[in-house]
């Protein structure tokens, strides 16, 4: 029997000389992004002096003999990256450096994902699904679908997966369970230390997981923490961010959101507020999904306790702040 050759889907990874692209890109060659019979063609956007060092990446996945790669283009202009792509993982960013104010750090990402929203806008698929990893990861995808108006507002997520994922882990060491038992856990917010990990609706192996847990001495003061300033904790015991962890996450994201979430689950998606839970409509804020035929659906009808309301309130009041930073800026 002939198969009828499948087009292959365009894959643009920014910043793919960097420590995350260098995690990623393989295994999306590999077919890990999007399914094991899904061919692919790789788009690498770097800036002029990294180009040669993702063509040393390109090399390498030459040298995999990927059975589903179909091609690897290497460009420092986004307006090339993003033509006719239908997933764009936009990674490269600004970092922190020292003495930088949380506005200089805010302006200088517009100068990245301001053009980049525009080359996604004007180029891009029309079915292209945007995940942006970069930090600040909310507010830089808020700036990347504010220059995309063309482009359906919900196609434009931040990542807080990798969130999502330290949080299982926490709660499975916690309760002697495995990540496999648990089901139904939510991050929201910002993809920062003010994020909210919800295991209230949680469950473990069927259970409650915050009656399994009965614990809020240790969901204040030890789970809540530890996963919110995961990120840091990496930084400090490696000297570099997390990349592994990271690249995984991006791509379980993609894989949730193009394939959908298993029955009786959810996945946590940074996207834009559609008012749902108090939320201010527009910002992309974390939430709990369902994700089906490439779409996805915040879940809704959960309860809010008080405890979770402050929290969920103080990561939702820094991302109107930071909107409204970007806003003065003329970023959105
Ligand atoms: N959302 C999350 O959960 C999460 C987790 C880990 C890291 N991050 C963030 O991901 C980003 C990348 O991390 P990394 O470890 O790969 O950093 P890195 O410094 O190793 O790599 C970043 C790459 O981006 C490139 N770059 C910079 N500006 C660019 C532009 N305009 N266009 C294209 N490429 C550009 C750089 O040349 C560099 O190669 C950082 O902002 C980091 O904070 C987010
Ligand atoms: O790069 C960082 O600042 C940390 C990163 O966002 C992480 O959560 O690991």
């Amino acid at each position: 029997m002939t198969r009828t050759p499948v087009s292959p889907v365009n894959v643009t990874v920014t910043g793919a000389a960097g420590q995350i692209g260098y995690a990623l890109l393989f295994r999306i060659a590999s077919g890990q992004l999007l399914g094991a019979d899904v061919p692919v063609r790789l788009r690498l956007l770097e800036i002029t002096p990294a180009l040669k060092a993702a063509e040393g990446t390109a090399m390498e996945l030459d040298d995999c003999a990927f059975p589903l790669l179909q091609g690897i283009d290497i460009t420092d202009d986004a307006n090339v990256a993003f033509d006719g792509t239908n997933v764009g993982l936009l990674v490269g960013a600004r970092p922190r450096t020292k003495g930088m104010e949380r506005g200089d750090l805010l302006e200088a990402n517009g100068g990245i994902f301001k053009p980049q929203g525009k080359a996604i806008n004007d180029h891009a698929a029309d079915d292209v699904k945007v995940l942006v990893v970069g930090n600040p990861a909310n507010t830089n995808a808020l700036i990347a679908q504010a220059a995309a108006p063309d482009v359906p507002a919900e196609r434009f997520t931040a990542m807080t997966r990798l969130d999502h994922n330290r949080a299982l882990t926490q709660l499975a060491k916690k309760t002697g369970s495995t990540v496999a038992d648990i089901k139904k856990l939510t991050i929201w917010g910002n993809h920062s230390a003010t994020q909210y990990p919800d295991i209230f609706h949680a469950e473990i192996s069927g259970k409650n997981a915050a009656q399994v847990v009965n614990d809020e001495k240790w969901l204040a003061d030890e789970f809540i923490p530890t996963v919110a300033k995961r990120g840091a904790a990496i930084i400090d015991a490696r000297g570099a961010s997390s990349a592994a962890s990271a690249a995984n996450a991006a791509i379980d994201h993609v894989h949730t959101w193009v394939n959908g979430t298993a029955e009786g689950d959810w996945a946590s998606m940074g996207i834009p507020s559609d008012g749902s839970y108090g939320v201010p409509e527009g910002i992309i804020s974390s939430f709990p999904v369902t994700t089906k035929d490439g779409a996805y659906e915040i879940v809704q009808g959960l309860e809010i306790n008080e405890f979770s309301r402050t929290r969920i309130d103080a990561s939702v009041k820094e991302l109107s702040d930071e909107r409204d930073a970007v806003r003065g800026l003329g970023l959105i």
